[in-house]
C-alpha cells in the first residue's frame, strides 16, 4: 500500500487526525464543527488509512435489520434450497469458492447486482415464497446506503479540493452503475454440518489422499475472506457483533501491520477502492483487508460496493496531478479493469498493472494468472 506520509491531502487544509479507537480512525458524521472540518477529516482518513469507521451516519437501523433477517433466513435454508441461487456467475449464491481463480474462504455468500431489475431477477431463486418481499428489503437497504456513499464521496471531493466535488458521487448514481451488494455468512466451526457434504468438506479443508487417508492441510487457520483490496470506488460494510475484519495499516514506524477491527453493528466501515486510488492519483489509498472467521460465533456482514457504469472511463482527475506528483495510472474503463481482475487471484495488487508505462496487463486480460 502506498502511504503518503510526507504529503498531506492539501497543504492549506491539514485536518487533525480523526479520533481513533484501537488504531481505527472514527469519523462522527454528525459532529458539530461544520462541513469543512468533516470533509477534511474524511479525506485525511482516506489518504492515510484508506479506511474509517463512520458513526452517527444517519442511516436508520430498520433497513439493515430487515435485510439481516431476510438474509439470515436464506442462509438457514437446507443446502439444496440455497443452491437454487447458485453457483455464482459471479452473482448468486456461493459457498467457499471466491471468484474464478481458485480462491476460497470459510464462508457462504450472496452476491447481487444492486440495480432493482437485477435484484428482482435474483430474488426469484432466493425467496421463492415471496420474491418481491426480498427485493423490496434489498432495494430499501441499497437506497439508504447509496445515499451515505454519495455523502461520503461528496465530502471527499470537497476535502481534496476537486473543481467539481460531486465528480465521484456522479459516477455511482448513474442509472447504469455497476454497484454490487454482497452478504457474507461465516458459519462457526461447529455449524458447518448444516452445509451440504461438498461444502462441509471444503470448509474443513478435508483432502482425501490416494490411499484413502483424510488430511486437513490448514488445521487451525480459518481464513474467512483472504487478503485483498476492493476494486470499486468505495465500499460500505456493516456487520453483526462478531469480530473478524482486519485491515493492513502502517504503524508508527511506517511498517504495515494487520489491525483487528472491533465489531460495531451500528457503524459503517468505509474502504477506499482501487478506482478511487486511480482517480486521485494515489492520494486516497485502496486499503488491503481480510476476515479471520470466528470459531464460535457466526459473522454476518453486508457490503455495498459502489461502482461506476461498465463503460465509465477512469481517468486520473487533473487536480490531483502536479509537477511533483505526475500521473501514475493510464486511463481505463471499469469493464477493462473488471476483466483483468477476474483473471487474477483475490490478493493480487491489480492496480499496479495500470501504472503508466506498465504494458504487462495485456497478458492478464487474456486470462494469465499470478
Ligand atoms: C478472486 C476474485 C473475487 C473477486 C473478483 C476477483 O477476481 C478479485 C476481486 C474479488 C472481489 C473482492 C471484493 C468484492 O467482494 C468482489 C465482489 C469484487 O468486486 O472483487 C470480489 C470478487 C468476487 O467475489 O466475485
Ligand atoms: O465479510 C466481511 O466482513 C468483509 C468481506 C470483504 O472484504 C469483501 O467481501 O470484499
Ligand atoms: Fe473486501
Amino acid at each position: 500500500m502506498v502511504v503518503p506520509t510526507t504529503t498531506p491531502v492539501r497543504q492549506d487544509t491539514v485536518a487533525p487526525p480523526p479520533p481513533s479507537s484501537g488504531g481505527i480512525p472514527t469519523v462522527d458524521m454528525s459532529a458539530p464543527g461544520g462541513r469543512g472540518a468533516l470533509s477534511r477529516q474524511v479525506a485525511r482518513a482516506c489518504a492515510e488509512q484508506g479506511f474509517f469507521r463512520a458513526v452517527n451516519h444517519g442511516v436508520p437501523p430498520a433497513p439493515g435489520a430487515r435485510l439481516d433477517a431476510a438474509t439470515a433466513a436464506f442462509f438457514a435454508l437446507p443446502p439444496r434450497d440455497k443452491q437454487r441461487a447458485g453457483p455464482p456467475s459471479p452473482l448468486g449464491y456461493g459457498c467457499r469458492s471466491i471468484g474464478f481463480s481458485g480462491d476460497a474462504g470459510e464462508l457462504e455468500y450472496l452476491l447481487l447486482h444492486a440495480n432493482p431489475a437485477a435484484v428482482a431477477y435474483g430474488a426469484r431463486s432466493i425467496d421463492t415464497d415471496d420474491p418481491s418481499r426480498f427485493s423490496s428489503v434489498v432495494n430499501e437497504y441499497v437506497g439508504a446506503v447509496r445515499q451515505l456513499a454519495c455523502e461520503i464521496l461528496d465530502l471527499l471531493g470537497e476535502g481534496i479540493g476537486l473543481k467539481d466535488p460531486r465528480s465521484f458521487s456522479k459516477l455511482i448514481t448513474d442509472a447504469d452503475s455497476d454497484s454490487l451488494l454482497r452478504i457474507n455468512h461465516y458459519p462457526t466451526a461447529c455449524t458447518i454440518h448444516k452445509l451440504d457434504h461438498d461444502c462441509q468438506c471444503k470448509m474443513k479443508s478435508i483432502v482425501r489422499t490416494k490411499n484413502g487417508n483424510v488430511v486437513n492441510p490448514s488445521a487451525g487457520a480459518r481464513i474467512g475472506f483472504g487478503e485483498h483490496s476492493d476494486p470499486q470506488i468505495i465500499s460500505l460494510l456493516r456487520a453483526n457483533d462478531v469480530n473478524g475484519l482486519q485491515v493492513l495499516l502502517p504503524n508508527s514506524d511506517g511498517k504495515e501491520v494487520w489491525i483487528k477491527v472491533p465489531a460495531d453493528p451500528s457503524a459503517f466501515f468505509v474502504n477506499v477502492g482501487d478506482l478511487l486510488q486511480a482517480l486521485t492519483n494515489g492520494k486516497l489509498v485502496s486499503v488491503r483487508h481480510r476476515v479471520i472467521a470466528s470459531t464460535c460465533r457466526p459473522r454476518l456482514s453486508t457490503i455495498y460496493f459502489a461502482a461506476p457504469p461498465l463503460h465509465a472511463r477512469i481517468s486520473t482527475l487533473p487536480e490531483t496531478i502536479t509537477a511533483g506528483s505526475p500521473c501514475r495510472y493510464r486511463p481505463f474503463t471499469w469493464a477493462e479493469y473488471k476483466k483483468t481482475m477476474y483473471s487474477l487471484r483475490l490478493s493480487h495488487s491489480r492496480l499496479d498493472l495500470f501504472h503508466v508505462g506498465n504494458d504487462d496487463n495485456s497478458n492478464v486480460s487474456k486470462g494469465e494468472q499470478e
